[in-house]
């Protein structure tokens, strides 16, 4: 069973959970943006938006999510490579952060698209 397709893949998955649970107890970031996933649902329930809505708002939460786990990834392949100061580090850093930035507004894209009728209306 150890080595076995189901094996390898139940394997991979154990392994995946743990990282997530690093990243949530470890890391600030991912902390917040957990926060923010569950004040969102929580007003995703309030004003009980649309399933389109919950579609989008859950893609826009995971995406967010998953972009602040691979940059925190990269982040420590980066200290790990190279400890000191180095200017290529930082630009390396720079654009991860960049690539969180990118998915931070499409969620706020989204969020605002679907919640300014429900509080203006
Ligand atoms: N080794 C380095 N060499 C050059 N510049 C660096 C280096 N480490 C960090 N920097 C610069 O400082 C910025 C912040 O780096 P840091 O590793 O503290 O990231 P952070 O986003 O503040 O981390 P965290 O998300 O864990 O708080 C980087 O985006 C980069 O511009």
């Amino acid at each position: 069973m150890q080595n076995s397709f189901l094996g390898k893949r139940i394997k991979a998955c154990q392994y995946a959970l743990k990282g997530a649970y690093i990243l949530i107890k470890t890391e600030p970031p991912v902390q917040v943006q957990v926060v923010i996933s569950i004040l969102m649902i929580g007003l995703g329930f309030y004003f009980d938006i649309t399933s389109t809505e919950w579609i989008f708002q859950i893609f826009a939460m995971g995406l967010v999510l998953s972009l602040e786990a691979a940059n925190t990834a990269i982040e420590e392949i980066a200290d790990f490579i190279y400890p000191n100061f180095h200017h290529k580090i930082g630009l390396i850093k720079d654009m991860a952060a960049g690539a969180v930035f990118f998915a931070a507004i499409t969620a706020i894209t989204v969020g605002l698209i679907i919640y300014v009728p429900y509080f203006f209306n």
